[in-house]
């Protein structure tokens, strides 16, 4: 029993790629891109983390150093104890790795035969390969679907093809890169329950990157935001509200038409014949200024709606592109 505590663990790493940009019809010019810039985190066994930031933030960079497909300019990354640059190799039975944007599946042949050239490549014992191949096949629906071959397959029927690839020799640690993208509603729940399962039955690790912010809140306790190269947080999905210094926003129905409403500590923000939207800090309780309104306002209905948290990671961006 392997009793490293961490599985992922990353200590000041920094990727810097050398450009050449054009700067003339003839001229290039030589300029450096620091697409990550000094990353510390770990991430312990059985957890399951989302990675997020904006386009070009660095999360791809960092996923790629921990795959050993891209070697950092310096830092130190470990994944299971190894050096993933070093030992790609040793690495790759340990790891799974789904690229939403790419598949790992052969195009032109059935998955079953995919999974077949997966079970001699990664020399998966025939015990283990059945048992996962049937839990893969009956979890993720893919019964129906073991003789198309994989260019006729649907996105989400590509996905969950190509999610049970990577996990047929048993993974240690998964790399999700946007692995809802693109998916329909009932795909994108069946690949999160999956996901779920996966990680409250077998332990499975999960680094998760997404721009769709219900997969980290159906997933993830923990999240991890990278902007610029740099971790600007890591923590609970909850504080992100703090850190972002969000809204929530009282909604009110009022017995008629009537001038924004005035009451301290909110701010009018939308209005639509009696409705009104109020906007107060996430940070303060709505019970005074509900009392605030009642007393002064012929109040129907009200309701409280919590902050986006998409809204909250935008803020958080702008705010720190504001410094
Ligand atoms: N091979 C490369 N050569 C030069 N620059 C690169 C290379 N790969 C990435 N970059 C640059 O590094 C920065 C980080 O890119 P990265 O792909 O890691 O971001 P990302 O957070 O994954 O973005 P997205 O959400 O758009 O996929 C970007 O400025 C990108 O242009």
């Amino acid at each position: 029993m392997d009793l490293i505590e961490n599985l992922v663990e990353l200590d000041g790493v920094e990727k810097v790629f050398d450009v050449r940009r054009r700067t003339g019809l003839l001229r290039r010019e030589k300029t450096q891109v620091r697409a990550v810039d000094g990353i510390s985190f770990s991430v312990p066994r059985g957890e399951m983390v989302g990675y997020i930031g904006p386009n070009g933030a660095g999360k791809s960079t960092t996923i790629k150093m921990l795959t050993g497909i891209l070697t950092p300019s310096s830092g130190r990354v470990r994944v299971a104890g190894i050096d993933p640059s070093r030992e790609r190799t040793r690495l790759a039975r340990r790891i799974g790795v789904v690229f939403g944007q790419r598949t790992t599946l052969w195009w032109d042949l059935p998955l079953r035969d995919s999974y077949r050239l997966m079970h001699r490549m990664y020399r998966i014992p025939d015990d283990r390969f059945k048992v996962n191949m049937a839990r893969c096949v009956e979890q993720l629906d893919l019964g129906e679907l073991l003789d198309v071959p994989v260019r006729q397959l649907s996105l989400g029927q590509r996905m969950r093809g190509d999610i049970a690839a990577a996990l047929l020799h048993d993974p240690e640690v998964l790399y999700l890169d946007e692995p809802t993208i693109g998916l329909d509603v009932i795909s994108k729940a069946k690949v999160r329950d999956f996901l779920r399962d996966l990680n409250a039955e077998r332990g499975t690790t999960v680094l998760l990157t997404t721009h769709d912010l219900t997969d980290i809140e159906q997933l993830c306790k923990r999240v991890m935001v990278i902007d610029h190269g740099r971790l600007v947080y890591d923590g609970a999905l909850a504080g992100l509200h703090e850190v972002g210094e969000s809204e929530r926003t009282l909604v009110v129905d009022l017995e008629r038409e009537l001038p924004p409403v005035e009451v301290a500590g909110a701010r009018v923000v939308k209005v639509e014949g009696p409705r009104q939207w109020l906007a107060f800090p996430a940070s303060v309780s709505a019970a005074p200024l509900v009392a605030a309104v009642a007393q002064r306002y012929p109040l129907v209905d009200l309701s409280v709606r919590e902050p986006d948290i998409e809204a909250v990671i935008a803020k958080m961006y702008a705010d720190r592109s504001a410094l």
